[in-house]
């Protein structure tokens, strides 16, 4: 193995004179080679961080999971509503602190279920026991649990030590103070030896760092055991063989490491303390890696020299079902219980031998390293943080990737451009009966173009950031209602930089309404209008799963509210006309502003006298900007408007986060 860079933080505490004379206790990091790095982190907060990482072995005995598919998906023709699948058959296995173990198999044979099962994850259909310690599992021990899911999920714009560090903030406790939580952060940066990557957004480090990063995330809150989901997939060797390295250091901290693998180099294969071969969500083998040929040649099963054992082993479960049943045959009949019994009278002690032993399932044979309680009083709270703390921190980070995704260059030029080009063409207006129809589309397009940019905006929100928020939540890093509050808090004020600086521009090359109130009044409609549409995209977001059938619902949704708002059809059947109208959000944005642009006694002349009675026959008359109104179709008055939008803004926003809350979205594999 390479002189690697560990850090391991040791008991031992340095007083330290800083430039102002004044004490201050510092950690003692020692690296591995020798080297010696002083991490400002205090006694205090090393002991927090050392106290949420006991010592946890890991039991499983008899697990297994059977789900109800829909019987079409398997076969069209089934009269059946479902059909029972088995996932996991009877498997069995215990994990100690220190060891670092590999899950393999063939392609769907279970090892995603079986990490998923023992990580406390989609626990629907699962039979059997699962100890952590001599403790079932329970939802309060999840920050004990970290899981690597295999796809890198994160806010990809945010830089590596930005990632870690809002999770650090977020999910470590609150009785470590800010300055331990940063240290806790540079701490992983080493041990995962990113430093050089640290302040690089994560859509552009490599997959091998990438990984790290994902892995570094869950290692902020020192969880005691670590389950991987093909952490190895998708890089070359060195990347992986280093990566399994960084794990076999965690192990030696005394963490209890699981993890899935797809044919690893024969290094990486002989490095583990321990194999758990699966086919068909059976076990075929439990022992160690080394001795696994040696147990498959007591079969008549054997590799030919020089060949990689993983790939041999791969190839073998591989090869074709008679060969799978052979094999898990053989491991019921040769599987022993920890008292070193065998299971069965037919067990071969020549394959025996290769074999660890299954645990009894006696809950008094459990064993328990450091002999504490790993479920949480009370008093330490299902969250990290208190929901103001950790709104505040969404709330920040929200900001910042709205900020980097809104305030683009590019958008900055569509919006300046735009308000060019349409305040050139409705350019200094005239004050004359002529400019009403081409004064009502201005406003027409300002309540419907930005409500219908933003609405998609929102409406691609929950699609792309849904499977991030699941995953962190499913850590149980933040409650739904902080993730959702801030959202709103953080990204609408950045969503209406534009609008405004639009809206500035071209309202007053157009000429619209001189006094400045209304000017104002105008720019809240405007404001107000595209966070309702926001909010309605949010809405079909979160409640429909599909990105496809979300924005084709969308169209519909806004071609019929601006159909029945009567923006194109005057005689709309009568119902239709009654009530359609007022379910229409533009409807109400856009009565209010025609009814602010034509407030007051501004004296527009008459021009030919085709819309205004009193200029009929009378081309040098003038009228006031109000007698305009009454040939407009406008409904309740300016405030009703503006009350009515309010209401919409929050009805969307709450069903939102209840689509969001309560419609089950993802797949319910993890
Ligand atoms: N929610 C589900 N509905 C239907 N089938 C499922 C579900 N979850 C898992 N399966 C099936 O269970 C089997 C085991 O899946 P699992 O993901 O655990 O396999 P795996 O060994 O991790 O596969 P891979 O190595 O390809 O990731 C597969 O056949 C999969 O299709």
């Amino acid at each position: 193995m390479p002189s690697a860079q560990v850090a391991v933080i040791t008991e031992n505490t340095v007083d330290v004179k800083s430039p102002s004379q004044s004490s201050e206790k510092q950690q003692v990091i020692e690296m591995r080679d020798g080297d010696t790095l002083q991490v400002q982190m205090s006694v205090d907060g090393a002991q927090i961080i050392s106290a949420l990482s006991p010592r946890i072995t890991v039991t499983f005995h008899k697990v297994s999971k059977v789900i109800n598919v829909p019987a079409k998906m398997i076969d069209p023709t089934s009269k059946e509503r479902f059909i029972q699948r088995t996932l996991l058959d009877q498997v069995s296995g215990q994990i100690h602190p220190g060891q670092v173990v590999a899950l393999m198999g063939p392609s769907g044979c279970g090892k995603t279920t079986l990490l998923n099962t023992l990580a406390g994850r989609a626990l629907s259909g699962v039979t059997g026991d699962i100890w952590f310690n001599k403790q079932r599992y329970d939802k309060a021990m999840k920050r004990k649990l970290a899981y690597v899911l295999q796809q890198d999920l994160f806010f990809e714009m945010l830089t590596v030590k930005q990632q870690l560090t809002y999770t650090a903030l977020l999910r470590l406790p609150n009785n470590l103070s800010k300055q331990d939580k940063l240290a806790q952060v540079e701490q992983i940066i080493d041990q995962l030896r990113i430093r050089k990557c640290a302040n690089t957004p994560i859509m552009l480090v490599s997959g091998g760092e990438k990984k790290r990063v994902n892995i570094g995330t869950e290692l902020l809150t020192n969880p005691s055991v670590i389950f991987l989901d093909e952490p190895t997939s998708g890089l070359d060797s060195t990347s992986a063989v280093a990566l399994v390295e960084v794990l076999r250091e965690l192990a030696m901290q005394g963490k209890t490491i699981i993890t899935s693998i797809h044919q690893p180099s024969s290094q990486i294969f002989q490095s583990f303390d321990q194999l758990i071969l699966l086919a068909d969500g059976k076990t075929i083998y439990m022992g160690n890696p080394s001795n696994a040929l040696a147990y498959f040649a007591t079969m008549g099963h054997h590799s030919p020299a020089q060949y990689n054992p993983a790939d041999y082993v791969m190839d073998l479960v591989n090869q074709d079902m008679s060969i799978r049943e052979e094999l898990k045959q053989a491991y019921l009949k040769n599987r022993i219980v920890a008292d070193g019994k065998a299971i069965s009278s037919q067990s071969s002690s020549a394959a025996q031998q290769y074999l660890f032993p299954e645990p009894s399932g006696n809950e008094a044979d459990l064993t328990n390293p450091d002999n504490v309680n790993l479920i949480p009083t009370k008093k330490e709270g299902k969250w990290p943080l208190s929901f103001l703390p950790q709104m505040l921190i969404l709330c920040s980070r929200s900001f910042r990737l709205t900020g980097m995704s809104q305030l683009t260059l590019l958008n900055t030029m569509q919006a300046l451009g735009l308000a060019i080009v349409s305040g050139l063409c409705w350019l200094r207006m005239d004050f004359s009966e002529d400019t009403l129809s081409d004064r009502s589309s201005y406003i027409f397009f300002l309540m419907t173009f930005w409500p219908l940019q933003t609405l998609m905006g929102g409406l691609l929100s929950f699609p792309f950031e849904r499977s991030v928020i699941e995953k962190e939540r499913a850590s149980g890093s933040y409650r739904l209602s902080s993730y959702f509050i801030a959202k709103s808090l953080a990204e609408g004020p950045l969503k209406l930089i534009l609008p405004t600086c639009f809206l500035i521009i071209s309202y007053w090359m157009a000429n619209i309404n001189p006094n400045f109130g209304i000017f104002l009044a105008i720019l809240v409609f405007q404001l107000v209008a595209i966070l309702v549409a926001e909010s309605l995209g949010l809405l079909l977001g979160a409640a429909l799963k599909n990105l496809h059938h979300a924005i084709t619902a969308a169209t519909v949704i806004l071609l019929s509210l601006m159909l029945v708002g009567g923006f194109f059809v005057k005689h709309l059947p009568h119902w239709l006309g009654v009530w359609g109208k007022w379910l229409s959000f533009f409807k109400y944005s856009y009565d209010a502003c025609l009814q602010l642009q034509f407030k007051g006694d501004r004296v527009y002349s008459c021009v030919d006298g085709s819309i205004i009675a009193s200029c009929r026959n009378n081309t040098s008359g003038t009228f006031y900007s109000k007698d305009a109104l009454q040939y407009f179709d406008i409904g309740i008055g300016i405030g009703w408007n503006f009350f009515v939008l309010i209401g919409m803004f929050f009805a969307f926003r709450t069903l939102a986060y209840l689509a969001l809350r309560f419609i089950n979205n993802h797949t319910g594999r993890a």
